[in-house]
């Protein structure tokens, strides 16, 4: 595997992020273990996904499954409801994650790597609990989990083991199977790759046109959160402010890219780029990370915008946030400012991204040391277990997790 911090289009640029203070993930915890695992006899990987409809009759249930026990008001559960219901009531993230098992599955054989992957939900069938009992039954007890969430927060790694938790748990498999999780995977050279591919294409297609370099802004679009989750994201000591390691790490991966494409003369000095929020619910009352995608597109024409690339960073494949909130909303806000605009591709099945994730599932199986851990930003490579204050949710009760424990 070619180690990409030696590769010079690929060293990163210029932080924009607090990110002077990064301790290693060497470092060991207060009981003296490291963040990083010993190489583990894994029997099976999987795949964890967010689930979807797959049918009007699933919309509600699928909603109420996602909002379960959660403050977010009736209307707003209507409203998201008239987005899936406009593609016939049917996400397309089930079909994406059942075609990046397969291509996981394939890309392992390839690799020699015999061990079944298993694709479950949080919110939908195929959910968590009947999957683990499913590969307990053929006696994997010993699972190693990816969860199609590139990020650090509540919402995209904590949430995800709180799951796994109930998962062993309700099927009374609690000390039968054991579940870890491969890090946060923001700044994997696979991750990064198609995205950097698709704002390349973008920025050419500008230029073609004749748009100067100043009148082109990229746009990275990511979920909203509350500001309140965004700051428990990472760790507290790594002191990277009020957006905490989830604002960090989408700053981090944005100005790789446009680094990459400036040093190879495709995004020109004046294209400008920025961090923006997309899929914000809950209480008007509550703080989410802002600014709004739609809001910003609004604004740039005054800056003297006249194209504009939305990025869908914070996602892995082409489902309702970004079919609905980008691909309708966002498009159509362009359109009103008169910008010439493009949504660029997300990760999908990549060949580079998924040799990625089989990465950080063979980099768990044979404990591949922290220097050897392909990362593009410095806040990488992220930890194999969480530290101590990372991904908390003050607003929520203690549910127990799991592949969260430092041996
Ligand atoms: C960080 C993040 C990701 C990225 C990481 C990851 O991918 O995991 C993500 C992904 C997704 N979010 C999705 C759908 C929804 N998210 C909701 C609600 C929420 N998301 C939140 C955060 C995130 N969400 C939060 C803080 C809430 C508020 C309620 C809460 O505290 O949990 C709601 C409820 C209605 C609403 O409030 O909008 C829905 C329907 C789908 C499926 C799309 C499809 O079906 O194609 C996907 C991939
Ligand atoms: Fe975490």
């Amino acid at each position: 595997m070619p180690d990409p911090t030696r590769d010079p289009a690929l060293t990163p640029h210029a932080h924009t992020t607090s990110s002077a203070q990064v301790p290693h993930a060497t470092e060991a915890s207060a009981s003296g273990a490291p963040y990083v695992l010993t190489a583990q006899e894994y029997d099976a990987v999987l795949l964890a996904g967010f689930g979807g409809p797959e049918g009007q009759e699933d919309v509600l249930p699928f909603l109420r499954n996602v909002t379960r026990g959660r403050g977010i008001p009736d209307e707003r559960l209507e409203e998201v409801a008239t987005h899936y219901r406009h593609f016939g009531g049917v996400s397309p993230i089930n079909e994406h994650n059942r075609q990046l098992r397969e291509a996981i599955e394939a890309e392992m054989r390839s690799r020699g790597m015999e061990l079944p992957i298993y694709w479950g939900n949080r919110n939908w069938a195929p959910y968590l609990e009947d999957v683990v009992q499913e590969a307990a039954a053929a006696g994997h007890t010993r699972l190693l989990a990816v969860a199609t969430s590139a990020y650090s927060s509540y919402s995209s790694c904590r949430q995800y083991r709180e799951d796994f938790a109930r998962a062993v748990l309700d099927t009374g498999l609690a000390g039968v199977v054991r579940i870890d999780k491969v890090r946060q995977f923001f700044d994997v050279p696979g991750f990064v790759q198609p995205f950097a591919e698709g704002v390349a294409e973008a920025l050419r297609g500008f230029a073609g046109q004749g748009f100067a370099a100043e009148e082109i802004r990229v746009l990275f679009a990511t979920h909203s959160i509350p500001t309140a989750d965004a700051e428990r994201s990472g760790p507290q000591e790594l002191g990277l402010g009020e957006g905490g390691a989830y604002a960090a790490q989408h700053l981090a991966v944005g100005e790789q890219i446009m680094g990459r494409l400036r040093a190879e003369d495709v995004a020109g000095d004046g294209t400008g780029w920025e961090l923006v929020y997309q899929s914000r619910s809950g209480p008007p009352s509550q703080p989410w990370l802002e600014p709004d995608v739609c809001d910003r597109i609004a604004e740039l024409p005054g800056e003297g915008v006249k194209a504009v690339a939305v990025v869908p960073l914070g996602f892995l494949s082409d489902h309702m946030e970004v079919l609905w909130d980008l691909d309708e909303e966002a498009m159509e806000a362009a359109e009103e400012a008169g910008l010439r605009a493009v949504r660029t591709p997300t990760p999908g099945v990549h060949q580079a991204f998924v040799s990625s994730l089989v990465d950080l599932v063979q980099e768990r199986m044979e404990a591949v040391p922290v220097s050897e851990r392909p990362h593009l930003t410095e806040l990488g490579p992220w930890y194999d277990v969480c530290r101590p204050g990372c991904c908390e949710n003050v607003r929520r009760g203690f549910s127990p997790v799991a592949a969260g424990v430092v041996p």
